[in-house]
Protein backbone atom coordinates (compact mmCIF):
# COMPACT_ATOMS: atom_id res chain seq x y z
CA UNK A 1 0.00 0.00 0.00
CA UNK A 2 0.89 3.48 -0.85
CA UNK A 3 1.71 6.06 1.66
CA UNK A 4 -1.50 8.67 1.55
CA UNK A 5 -1.08 12.54 2.69
CA UNK A 6 -4.10 14.27 3.25
CA UNK A 7 -6.12 12.53 0.70
CA UNK A 8 -3.06 12.35 -2.05
CA UNK A 9 -0.86 9.34 -3.24
CA UNK A 10 2.45 10.08 -2.83
CA UNK A 11 3.59 7.85 -4.86
CA UNK A 12 1.47 9.18 -7.38
CA UNK A 13 3.23 12.66 -6.22
CA UNK A 14 6.48 11.57 -6.92
CA UNK A 15 5.53 10.42 -10.53
CA UNK A 16 3.61 13.43 -11.59
CA UNK A 17 5.88 16.35 -9.80
CA UNK A 18 9.67 14.20 -9.75
CA UNK A 19 11.62 14.18 -6.68
CA UNK A 20 13.06 14.95 -4.28
CA UNK A 21 10.03 17.04 -3.67
CA UNK A 22 8.45 19.11 -1.03
CA UNK A 23 4.71 18.50 -0.37
CA UNK A 24 2.53 20.69 2.35
CA UNK A 25 -1.19 20.38 3.23
CA UNK A 26 -3.02 23.83 3.48
CA UNK A 27 -5.79 21.82 4.72
CA UNK A 28 -3.38 21.46 7.68
CA UNK A 29 -1.57 24.89 7.82
CA UNK A 30 -5.74 26.16 8.03
CA UNK A 31 -6.24 24.11 10.78
CA UNK A 32 -3.49 25.76 12.96
CA UNK A 33 -4.44 29.48 11.25
CA UNK A 34 -8.28 28.52 13.12
CA UNK A 35 -6.94 27.26 15.88
CA UNK A 36 -5.38 30.70 17.34
CA UNK A 37 -8.25 31.99 16.20
CA UNK A 38 -10.57 30.08 18.35
CA UNK A 39 -8.29 29.46 21.21
CA UNK A 40 -6.26 32.87 21.24
CA UNK A 41 -7.59 35.59 19.34
CA UNK A 42 -11.35 35.52 19.72
CA UNK A 43 -11.11 34.50 23.46
CA UNK A 44 -8.92 37.18 24.78
CA UNK A 45 -9.01 40.47 23.43
CA UNK A 46 -6.89 42.78 22.30
CA UNK A 47 -4.35 40.08 20.93
CA UNK A 48 -2.67 39.92 17.57
CA UNK A 49 -0.64 36.43 15.86
CA UNK A 50 1.60 36.78 13.25
CA UNK A 51 3.31 33.88 11.26
CA UNK A 52 7.39 34.02 11.09
CA UNK A 53 7.84 33.58 7.39
CA UNK A 54 11.11 32.48 8.30
CA UNK A 55 9.57 29.19 8.14
CA UNK A 56 8.24 28.53 5.12
CA UNK A 57 7.87 31.98 2.91
CA UNK A 58 6.89 32.05 -0.13
CA UNK A 59 3.62 34.27 -2.12
CA UNK A 60 1.12 31.50 -1.66
CA UNK A 61 1.75 31.22 1.92
CA UNK A 62 1.49 34.94 2.31
CA UNK A 63 -1.17 34.82 0.75
CA UNK A 64 -3.08 32.10 2.70
CA UNK A 65 -1.91 33.93 5.61
CA UNK A 66 -3.57 37.11 4.50
CA UNK A 67 -6.53 35.24 3.55
CA UNK A 68 -6.82 33.74 7.29
CA UNK A 69 -6.45 37.54 8.53
CA UNK A 70 -3.15 36.58 10.21
CA UNK A 71 -0.07 39.21 10.39
CA UNK A 72 3.24 38.55 9.13
CA UNK A 73 6.71 38.48 11.04
CA UNK A 74 9.44 38.89 8.00
CA UNK A 75 13.36 39.28 8.23
CA UNK A 76 14.99 40.57 5.68
CA UNK A 77 14.10 42.85 2.40
CA UNK A 78 13.50 39.57 0.68
CA UNK A 79 10.71 38.49 2.91
CA UNK A 80 9.02 41.42 2.78
CA UNK A 81 9.57 42.01 -0.95
CA UNK A 82 7.87 38.61 -1.23
CA UNK A 83 4.95 39.67 0.85
CA UNK A 84 4.43 43.22 -0.55
CA UNK A 85 4.49 40.92 -3.92
CA UNK A 86 1.11 39.39 -3.27
CA UNK A 87 -0.20 42.36 -1.70
CA UNK A 88 0.15 41.35 2.17
CA UNK A 89 -1.46 44.37 4.00
CA UNK A 90 1.81 45.91 5.42
CA UNK A 91 -0.04 47.24 8.32
CA UNK A 92 0.24 43.88 9.33
CA UNK A 93 4.20 42.98 8.59
CA UNK A 94 6.42 43.10 11.83
CA UNK A 95 9.91 43.78 10.46
CA UNK A 96 13.09 42.03 12.74
CA UNK A 97 16.18 41.18 12.04
CA UNK A 98 19.59 41.93 14.13
CA UNK A 99 21.53 43.86 11.54
CA UNK A 100 18.73 45.65 8.99
CA UNK A 101 20.38 46.95 6.05
CA UNK A 102 19.44 50.92 4.96
CA UNK A 103 18.12 49.37 2.45
CA UNK A 104 15.72 47.13 4.29
CA UNK A 105 14.74 49.77 6.69
CA UNK A 106 13.64 52.29 3.48
CA UNK A 107 11.82 49.71 1.64
CA UNK A 108 9.76 49.12 4.70
CA UNK A 109 9.01 52.28 6.17
CA UNK A 110 7.96 53.85 2.22
CA UNK A 111 5.78 50.62 2.39
CA UNK A 112 4.12 51.68 6.21
CA UNK A 113 4.87 48.01 7.51
CA UNK A 114 2.85 47.72 10.83
CA UNK A 115 5.81 47.50 13.33
CA UNK A 116 9.51 47.15 13.25
CA UNK A 117 11.15 45.36 16.28
CA UNK A 118 14.28 47.06 16.99
CA UNK A 119 17.08 45.20 18.04
CA UNK A 120 20.03 47.70 18.84
CA UNK A 121 20.43 51.54 19.46
CA UNK A 122 22.20 52.41 16.39
CA UNK A 123 19.34 50.90 14.60
CA UNK A 124 17.52 52.98 16.67
CA UNK A 125 19.14 55.87 15.88
CA UNK A 126 19.17 54.71 11.64
CA UNK A 127 15.44 54.57 11.82
CA UNK A 128 14.49 57.72 13.39
CA UNK A 129 17.09 59.44 10.73
CA UNK A 130 14.94 57.76 7.96
CA UNK A 131 11.26 58.66 9.39
CA UNK A 132 12.00 62.04 9.86
CA UNK A 133 13.43 61.92 5.84
CA UNK A 134 10.28 60.40 4.96
CA UNK A 135 8.43 62.69 7.27
CA UNK A 136 6.62 59.61 8.92
CA UNK A 137 5.80 58.12 12.14
CA UNK A 138 6.88 54.72 12.54
CA UNK A 139 5.63 52.28 15.18
CA UNK A 140 8.33 50.09 16.80
CA UNK A 141 8.85 47.69 19.51
CA UNK A 142 12.17 46.95 21.28
CA UNK A 143 13.13 43.68 21.58
CA UNK A 144 14.76 42.93 24.90
CA UNK A 145 17.09 39.97 25.77
CA UNK A 146 15.28 38.81 28.42
CA UNK A 147 18.49 36.29 30.00
CA UNK A 148 16.46 33.75 29.76
CA UNK A 149 17.80 30.07 28.88
CA UNK A 150 15.39 27.84 26.96
CA UNK A 151 15.69 23.93 26.57
CA UNK A 152 16.50 23.28 22.93
CA UNK A 153 19.47 23.19 20.88
CA UNK A 154 22.06 26.15 21.36
CA UNK A 155 22.04 27.25 17.63
CA UNK A 156 18.31 28.02 18.23
CA UNK A 157 18.21 29.43 21.67
CA UNK A 158 17.79 32.99 21.29
CA UNK A 159 16.74 34.67 24.95
CA UNK A 160 20.14 34.22 27.14
CA UNK A 161 22.28 36.76 28.03
CA UNK A 162 24.70 36.68 26.06
CA UNK A 163 22.25 36.34 22.83
CA UNK A 164 23.53 38.38 19.60
CA UNK A 165 19.85 39.74 19.43
CA UNK A 166 18.12 42.52 21.31
CA UNK A 167 18.93 45.18 23.82
CA UNK A 168 20.09 44.50 27.50
CA UNK A 169 17.96 44.38 30.12
CA UNK A 170 20.51 46.34 31.33
CA UNK A 171 19.11 50.16 33.07
CA UNK A 172 21.11 52.03 31.70
CA UNK A 173 21.43 50.50 28.81
CA UNK A 174 17.48 50.24 28.18
CA UNK A 175 16.46 53.82 29.47
CA UNK A 176 18.80 55.18 27.09
CA UNK A 177 16.55 53.49 24.34
CA UNK A 178 13.52 54.54 25.53
CA UNK A 179 14.13 58.03 26.13
CA UNK A 180 15.44 58.57 22.56
CA UNK A 181 12.51 57.09 21.34
CA UNK A 182 10.47 58.87 23.52
CA UNK A 183 12.14 61.99 23.06
CA UNK A 184 11.50 61.43 19.20
CA UNK A 185 8.11 62.57 17.44
CA UNK A 186 9.04 59.94 14.38
CA UNK A 187 9.20 57.41 16.72
CA UNK A 188 5.72 55.63 18.24
CA UNK A 189 7.48 53.24 20.56
CA UNK A 190 4.45 50.78 21.25
CA UNK A 191 5.96 48.35 24.00
CA UNK A 192 8.58 45.28 24.09
CA UNK A 193 9.62 41.98 22.79
CA UNK A 194 11.18 38.94 23.46
CA UNK A 195 11.68 35.74 21.74
CA UNK A 196 13.10 33.07 23.92
CA UNK A 197 13.87 29.97 21.10
CA UNK A 198 12.44 27.48 18.91
CA UNK A 199 10.81 24.21 19.05
CA UNK A 200 10.39 24.33 22.62
CA UNK A 201 8.19 22.10 23.95
CA UNK A 202 7.04 23.40 27.08
CA UNK A 203 6.43 27.10 28.23
CA UNK A 204 8.89 28.03 31.21
CA UNK A 205 10.95 29.84 29.18
CA UNK A 206 7.68 32.23 27.47
CA UNK A 207 6.47 32.13 31.66
CA UNK A 208 10.13 33.01 33.28
CA UNK A 209 10.66 35.49 30.32
CA UNK A 210 7.19 37.12 30.58
CA UNK A 211 7.70 37.68 34.68
CA UNK A 212 10.88 39.70 33.84
CA UNK A 213 9.24 41.75 30.83
CA UNK A 214 6.22 42.53 33.29
CA UNK A 215 9.12 43.46 36.06
CA UNK A 216 10.46 45.99 33.13
CA UNK A 217 6.97 47.24 32.41
CA UNK A 218 6.48 48.39 35.83
CA UNK A 219 9.63 49.86 35.86
CA UNK A 220 10.03 51.95 33.18
CA UNK A 221 6.19 53.15 34.11
CA UNK A 222 7.63 54.12 37.74
CA UNK A 223 11.07 55.37 36.46
CA UNK A 224 10.32 56.89 33.01
CA UNK A 225 6.61 57.36 33.19
CA UNK A 226 6.69 54.69 29.94
CA UNK A 227 3.34 53.45 29.51
CA UNK A 228 3.56 49.86 27.29
CA UNK A 229 0.74 49.36 24.93
CA UNK A 230 1.82 46.09 23.32
CA UNK A 231 3.54 43.00 24.79
CA UNK A 232 5.19 40.65 21.78
CA UNK A 233 6.17 37.48 22.93
CA UNK A 234 7.41 35.93 20.40
CA UNK A 235 7.18 32.47 18.64
CA UNK A 236 9.03 29.02 19.23
CA UNK A 237 6.08 26.51 20.42
CA UNK A 238 7.10 23.15 19.22
CA UNK A 239 6.21 20.23 17.42
CA UNK A 240 6.32 16.74 16.40
CA UNK A 241 9.60 15.07 15.48
CA UNK A 242 11.36 11.62 16.33
CA UNK A 243 13.07 12.77 19.13
CA UNK A 244 10.38 15.07 20.53
CA UNK A 245 7.02 15.16 21.95
CA UNK A 246 3.56 15.37 20.09
CA UNK A 247 2.63 19.23 19.45
CA UNK A 248 1.06 20.85 22.18
CA UNK A 249 -2.41 23.23 21.53
CA UNK A 250 -1.72 26.64 20.67
CA UNK A 251 -3.53 27.53 24.09
CA UNK A 252 -1.16 25.13 26.35
CA UNK A 253 0.70 28.25 25.91
CA UNK A 254 -1.17 31.06 25.14
CA UNK A 255 -3.28 30.92 28.23
CA UNK A 256 -0.75 30.49 30.83
CA UNK A 257 0.82 33.32 29.16
CA UNK A 258 -2.48 35.59 29.03
CA UNK A 259 -3.39 34.58 32.40
CA UNK A 260 0.14 35.47 33.87
CA UNK A 261 0.03 38.58 31.67
CA UNK A 262 -3.39 39.42 33.51
CA UNK A 263 -2.41 39.02 36.76
CA UNK A 264 0.71 40.72 36.89
CA UNK A 265 -0.39 43.83 35.42
CA UNK A 266 -3.33 43.57 37.77
CA UNK A 267 -0.84 43.42 40.60
CA UNK A 268 1.55 46.50 39.02
CA UNK A 269 -1.07 48.33 38.38
CA UNK A 270 -0.27 48.17 34.39
CA UNK A 271 -2.41 48.28 31.60
CA UNK A 272 -2.77 45.29 29.88
CA UNK A 273 -1.21 45.52 26.87
CA UNK A 274 -1.81 44.29 23.63
CA UNK A 275 -0.33 40.65 23.20
CA UNK A 276 1.38 39.75 20.53
CA UNK A 277 2.69 36.03 19.51
CA UNK A 278 4.82 34.50 16.12
CA UNK A 279 4.58 30.86 15.46
CA UNK A 280 5.97 29.79 12.60
CA UNK A 281 7.67 26.20 13.12
CA UNK A 282 3.99 25.43 14.67
CA UNK A 283 2.13 26.40 11.88
CA UNK A 284 3.61 25.15 9.14
CA UNK A 285 6.59 22.34 10.11
CA UNK A 286 3.46 19.31 10.46
CA UNK A 287 2.25 20.31 6.91
CA UNK A 288 4.73 19.41 5.16
CA UNK A 289 6.58 16.08 3.77
CA UNK A 290 9.76 15.67 1.53
CA UNK A 291 10.01 12.70 -0.99
CA UNK A 292 12.69 11.44 -2.14
CA UNK A 293 13.84 8.54 -4.16
CA UNK A 294 16.01 5.59 -3.05
CA UNK A 295 19.13 5.08 -5.20
CA UNK A 296 22.30 2.95 -4.24
CA UNK A 297 22.69 1.03 -1.12
CA UNK A 298 25.95 0.07 0.21
CA UNK A 299 26.45 -2.85 2.57
CA UNK A 300 29.27 -4.29 4.57
CA UNK A 301 29.01 -6.95 6.67
CA UNK A 302 28.49 -6.03 11.01
CA UNK A 303 28.45 -1.83 9.40
CA UNK A 304 25.74 0.01 8.59
CA UNK A 305 24.01 -0.11 5.74
CA UNK A 306 23.89 3.19 3.87
CA UNK A 307 20.36 3.91 1.61
CA UNK A 308 21.16 6.94 -0.86
CA UNK A 309 18.69 9.28 -0.98
CA UNK A 310 18.97 12.15 -4.17
CA UNK A 311 18.76 15.14 -1.89
CA UNK A 312 19.96 15.81 1.39
CA UNK A 313 21.64 18.88 2.91
CA UNK A 314 20.77 21.33 0.74
CA UNK A 315 16.83 20.43 1.16
CA UNK A 316 17.19 19.77 4.65
CA UNK A 317 20.19 21.18 6.41
CA UNK A 318 18.35 20.92 10.44
CA UNK A 319 19.98 17.32 10.82
CA UNK A 320 23.48 18.57 10.02
CA UNK A 321 23.49 22.03 12.15
CA UNK A 322 21.16 21.14 15.09
CA UNK A 323 21.54 16.96 14.92
CA UNK A 324 17.40 17.29 14.19
CA UNK A 325 16.22 13.72 14.27
CA UNK A 326 13.50 12.57 11.70
CA UNK A 327 10.47 10.20 11.18
CA UNK A 328 10.46 8.12 7.59
CA UNK A 329 8.96 5.88 6.52
CA UNK A 330 9.18 3.88 2.55
CA UNK A 331 6.21 5.36 -0.03
CA UNK A 332 5.70 2.56 -1.46
CA UNK A 333 6.02 -0.15 1.39
CA UNK A 334 4.19 1.46 4.00
CA UNK A 335 1.81 -1.85 5.28
CA UNK A 336 5.11 -4.28 4.79
CA UNK A 337 6.87 -5.00 7.93
CA UNK A 338 10.18 -3.09 8.83
CA UNK A 339 12.84 -5.92 9.08
CA UNK A 340 15.87 -4.17 8.30
CA UNK A 341 17.66 -1.01 9.82
CA UNK A 342 19.26 1.41 7.21
CA UNK A 343 20.89 4.91 7.70
CA UNK A 344 19.55 7.31 5.14
CA UNK A 345 22.28 9.21 3.59
CA UNK A 346 22.09 12.57 1.17
CA UNK A 347 24.21 12.84 -1.74
CA UNK A 348 26.76 15.88 -0.74
CA UNK A 349 30.60 15.21 -0.89
CA UNK A 350 29.94 15.75 2.88
CA UNK A 351 30.35 12.05 5.64
CA UNK A 352 27.75 14.49 7.99
CA UNK A 353 25.12 14.52 5.50
CA UNK A 354 23.56 11.96 6.77
CA UNK A 355 19.47 12.80 7.06
CA UNK A 356 18.48 9.98 9.46
CA UNK A 357 20.47 6.85 11.63
CA UNK A 358 19.33 3.79 11.77
CA UNK A 359 15.61 4.01 10.35
CA UNK A 360 13.65 0.92 11.01
CA UNK A 361 12.19 0.30 6.91
CA UNK A 362 11.07 -2.67 5.53
CA UNK A 363 13.58 -4.00 2.69
CA UNK A 364 14.30 -1.44 0.75
CA UNK A 365 15.79 -1.29 -2.86
CA UNK A 366 16.92 1.16 -5.87
CA UNK A 367 13.92 3.06 -6.56
CA UNK A 368 11.62 3.13 -3.18
CA UNK A 369 10.25 6.06 -2.38
CA UNK A 370 11.37 7.69 0.89
CA UNK A 371 8.74 10.26 3.05
CA UNK A 372 9.84 12.16 5.61
CA UNK A 373 7.79 13.75 8.00
CA UNK A 374 7.61 17.33 9.44
CA UNK A 375 9.67 18.58 6.84
CA UNK A 376 6.84 21.80 6.06
CA UNK A 377 9.40 24.67 8.52
CA UNK A 378 12.79 25.58 7.81
CA UNK A 379 13.39 22.96 5.04
CA UNK A 380 11.88 24.78 1.77
CA UNK A 381 13.51 28.06 3.85
CA UNK A 382 16.85 27.17 4.28
CA UNK A 383 17.58 25.19 0.81
CA UNK A 384 20.40 25.42 -0.61
CA UNK A 385 22.17 24.80 -3.92
CA UNK A 386 25.36 23.07 -2.19
CA UNK A 387 27.32 21.00 -4.31
CA UNK A 388 24.76 22.70 -7.11
CA UNK A 389 21.60 20.40 -6.30
CA UNK A 390 18.43 21.89 -7.77
CA UNK A 391 16.00 23.33 -4.96
CA UNK A 392 12.97 21.00 -5.14
CA UNK A 393 9.67 21.86 -6.26
CA UNK A 394 6.62 22.53 -4.04
CA UNK A 395 3.33 20.94 -3.91
CA UNK A 396 0.71 22.17 -2.24
CA UNK A 397 -2.61 19.91 -1.40
CA UNK A 398 -5.76 21.33 -0.51
CA UNK A 399 -8.85 19.40 -0.29
CA UNK A 400 -7.27 16.33 -1.85
CA UNK A 401 -5.91 17.98 -4.89
CA UNK A 402 -2.44 18.81 -5.59
CA UNK A 403 -0.89 21.84 -7.28
CA UNK A 404 2.77 23.37 -7.83
CA UNK A 405 3.44 26.24 -5.77
CA UNK A 406 7.32 26.74 -6.49
CA UNK A 407 8.89 25.24 -9.47
CA UNK A 408 11.61 22.96 -9.52
CA UNK A 409 14.53 24.86 -10.06
CA UNK A 410 16.61 23.94 -13.52
CA UNK A 411 20.42 23.68 -13.77
CA UNK A 412 19.79 26.96 -16.18
CA UNK A 413 18.12 28.83 -13.47
CA UNK A 414 20.87 27.88 -11.23
CA UNK A 415 23.80 29.14 -12.82
CA UNK A 416 22.21 32.11 -15.06
CA UNK A 417 23.33 34.66 -12.21
CA UNK A 418 26.78 33.58 -13.05
CA UNK A 419 29.10 35.44 -15.80
C1 LIG B 1 11.73 36.96 16.57
C2 LIG B 1 11.22 35.62 16.21
N1 LIG B 1 9.88 35.43 16.17
C3 LIG B 1 9.36 34.23 15.81
C4 LIG B 1 10.17 33.17 15.50
C5 LIG B 1 9.50 31.91 15.11
O1 LIG B 1 10.00 30.82 15.67
P1 LIG B 1 9.30 29.43 15.56
O2 LIG B 1 9.33 29.00 14.15
O3 LIG B 1 10.14 28.60 16.42
O4 LIG B 1 7.90 29.58 16.06
C6 LIG B 1 11.56 33.32 15.56
C7 LIG B 1 12.48 32.19 15.30
O5 LIG B 1 12.80 31.42 16.21
C8 LIG B 1 12.09 34.58 15.92
O6 LIG B 1 13.41 34.77 15.96
N1 LIG C 1 16.33 27.37 11.57
C1 LIG C 1 15.99 26.89 12.89
C2 LIG C 1 14.99 27.77 13.57
C3 LIG C 1 15.42 29.18 13.66
C4 LIG C 1 14.43 29.96 14.38
C5 LIG C 1 14.55 31.40 14.08
N2 LIG C 1 14.94 32.22 15.20
C6 LIG C 1 15.50 25.46 12.79
O1 LIG C 1 15.47 24.93 11.71
O2 LIG C 1 15.14 24.86 13.77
Amino acid sequence: MNYNFYGVDTVYLAKKYGTPLYVMSEDYIIERCEEIKKDFLNKYENTFAVYAGKAFNTKTMCRIIAKEGLGLDVVSGGELFTALSVNFPSQKIIFHGNNKSLDELTLAIDNNVGRIVVDNISELEQIIELSKLKSKITKILFRITPGVDSHTHSYISTGDINSKFGISLNEEILYKAIKIATDSEFINLAGFHFHVGSQLDNNDSHLKATTILLNTMQKAKNDLNFTTKELNVGGGFGIKYADSNNRKNISYFTDAIMELIKTGTNDKNLDMPLVIIEPGRWIVGESGITIYEIGNIKNAPGLSTYAGINGGMPDNPRPALYQAKYEALIANKSNIEKNEIVTIAGKCCESGDILIKDLEVPQVKKGDLLVVKSTGAYNYSMSNNYNKLPIPAVVMIKNGEDRIIVKRQSYEEMINREI
